[in-house]
């Protein structure tokens, strides 16, 4: 799929190319970590999955979801179809900053107990609760309105809330924003468990150690496109894009060494691929046992690993 925005106002004639050509597969019982640097197109990937993108976007290309009731494409999908058979349903989304969209005058309890009415009538009673617990907050927690619950806490409110239609897919985008260390193990660890029970999770984060930890494969995107992709046990530990080895290096473990130099403008991708082919070269570091650039910037399919512009040594 692609993704582009108008942009208005005093850049109206800009565009921005947030999404380019991503073609990715989750199946059931992966965990599937979406990793690169902010801005790079992540948030907006998820958005368009669920049709929550703003009306200056313009979409193009498919996305199917399976499941029992059969196929959904989500891009032509009509808003009908996407608020009652795919949010919650097909697709649960734990959305970035979590806290912005629980609406502010009700408990996180009601809240929760009204997604357990939409999407499966009654509900079982002691349900909220349980669901409260699994994410690691204490019932009376949910008690509280969103502006007394710390960031933390509202990001566990939204994980909860995406666990209760007991979705076949999981978005779940930065869910481990604001958490300290054993938290975020927790919350990965409890994706990690979904995944164990034939769900498919897309896991966004900045987290490389997250990732590593639950991650069954990964893709990482630079500049609104995937430059690679495989299982997560292959690309951590042989990483065939250079920019993959960088985000790597920037690890506390291996020495917080960051990648120099800055992603470039989503306004200017056109401009630039047309001029070098890969957009990354410009920070393209060499490295010992990558290959160099070969300017192509799609990804090209080895096994069951893809990379782009750095074929494998
Ligand atoms: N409605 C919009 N109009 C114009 N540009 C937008 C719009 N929404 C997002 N963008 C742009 O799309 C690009 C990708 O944004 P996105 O939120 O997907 O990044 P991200 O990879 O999720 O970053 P982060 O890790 O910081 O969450 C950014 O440059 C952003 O400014
Ligand atoms: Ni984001």
């Amino acid at each position: 799929m692609s993704v582009r925005f108008r942009l208005g106002g005093r850049r109206a004639g800009e565009v921005v190319r947030a999404v380019t050509d991503v073609r990715l597969r989750l199946f059931p019982g992966q965990v599937l970590a979406l990793v690169g640097e902010s801005g790079c197109g992540k948030s907006v990937l998820a958005s368009c999955l669920l049709g929550l993108l703003p009306d200056n976007a313009q979409v193009r290309g498919e996305a199917r979801v399976g499941g029992r009731e059969g196929e959904v494409e989500l891009l032509s999908a009509s808003e009908r179809v996407l608020s009652r058979h795919v949010r919650g349903r097909r697709i649960g989304l734990v959305p970035q900053s979590a806290s912005t969209h629980l609406t502010p005058v009700r408990t996180a309890r009601s809240q929760l107990v009204e997604t357990v009415r939409h999407l499966r009538g009654r509900g079982r009673d002691g349900e909220v609760d349980e669901l409260a617990r699994r994410v690691g907050l204490a019932p009376q927690d949910l008690d509280h309105y969103p502006h007394e619950l710390s960031g933390g806490m509202a990001q566990r409110v939204a994980v909860a809330s995406a666990l209760v239609g007991d979705p076949p897919v999981v978005v779940a985008d930065e869910p481990t924003t604001g958490l300290d260390r054993p938290l975020v193990e927790r919350t990965v660890d409890l994706l990690a468990e979904l995944a164990d029970r034939d769900r498919g999770v897309l896991l966004i984060t900045h987290d490389l150690g997250a990732a590593r930890r639950v991650a069954t494969h990964v893709a990482v995107m630079y500049a609104s496109r995937l430059v690679e992709t495989g299982p997560a046990a292959e690309v951590f530990e042989r990483p065939w894009h250079p920019y993959t080895v960088g985000l790597l290096n920037a690890l506390p473990e291996a020495g917080f060494e960051p990648i120099p130099g800055r992603p470039p403008a989503l306004t200017e991708l056109d401009v630039l691929e047309r001029k070098w082919g890969c957009v990354f070269c410009q920070r393209c570091p060499d490295v010992p046992g990558v290959s160099p650039c070969d300017g192509n910037p799609e990804l090209v399919t080895h096994g069951d690993r893809a990379v782009a512009a750095h074929p494998p040594c």
